[in-house]
């Protein structure tokens, strides 16, 4: 079976760490800033997952769409520790959301980073980034974290969900 997943979201919210911790079971605290994307191949079990890793600083948000398109999925990753990004994270996700090319692409945002002191949690954030507003598609939120592995594990499983 195979998947095809696009991972979004503004800088330094993990998504290289994401996809380090998922592939190759690497954490790291020192992770390169992504210039443009990381394409990356994932086995798990009979799942071939093609993940684009795009990078999250504001010069590359405009290729994000690009990146989207005929993805089987998105995950958007906010860094829920740092609440002072969510406003704009809120912003450039309800963007890529209006693109109509997008239309009908399951989501899965997560709150990363749940592992540090006042990280927000998922019903606050579903309410913070008006996640309830998005339809159409699938929608799911889950709160994670990548230095303890805490939910990879249903990240995974919503993930080979999707596969065909
Ligand atoms: N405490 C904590 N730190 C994390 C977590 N995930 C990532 N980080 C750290 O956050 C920083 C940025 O992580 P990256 O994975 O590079 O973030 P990114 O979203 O790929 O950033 P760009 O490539 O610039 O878009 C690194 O120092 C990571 O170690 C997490 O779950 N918990
Ligand atoms: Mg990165």
């Amino acid at each position: 079976k195979h998947l095809e997943v696009t991972i979004v979201g503004l800088q330094a919210s993990g998504k290289t760490s994401l996809v380090n911790v998922l592939g190759s079971n690497q954490w790291s605290e020192d992770v390169v800033p992504t210039v443009a994307f990381n394409l990356r191949q994932v086995r798990k079990g009979n799942v071939t997952m093609k993940v684009w890793d795009v990078a999250g600083q504001p010069k590359f948000r405009g290729m994000w769409d690009r990146y989207c398109r005929g993805a089987d999925a998105i995950i958007y990753v906010v860094d829920a520790a740092d609440r002072s990004s969510i406003t704009t994270s809120t912003s450039e996700l309800h963007a890529l959301l209006a693109l109509p090319a997008l239309a009908s692409v399951p989501l899965l945002v997560l709150a990363n980073k749940n592992d540090l002191p006042n990280a927000i949690g998922v019903d606050e954030l579903i309410k913070e980034m008006r996640l309830g507003d998005i339809g159409g598609r699938v929608v799911s939120c889950y709160s994670t974290s990548n230095k303890t592995k805490h939910n990879l594990d249903i990240v995974l499983a919503w993930l080979t969900q999707r596969a065909h």
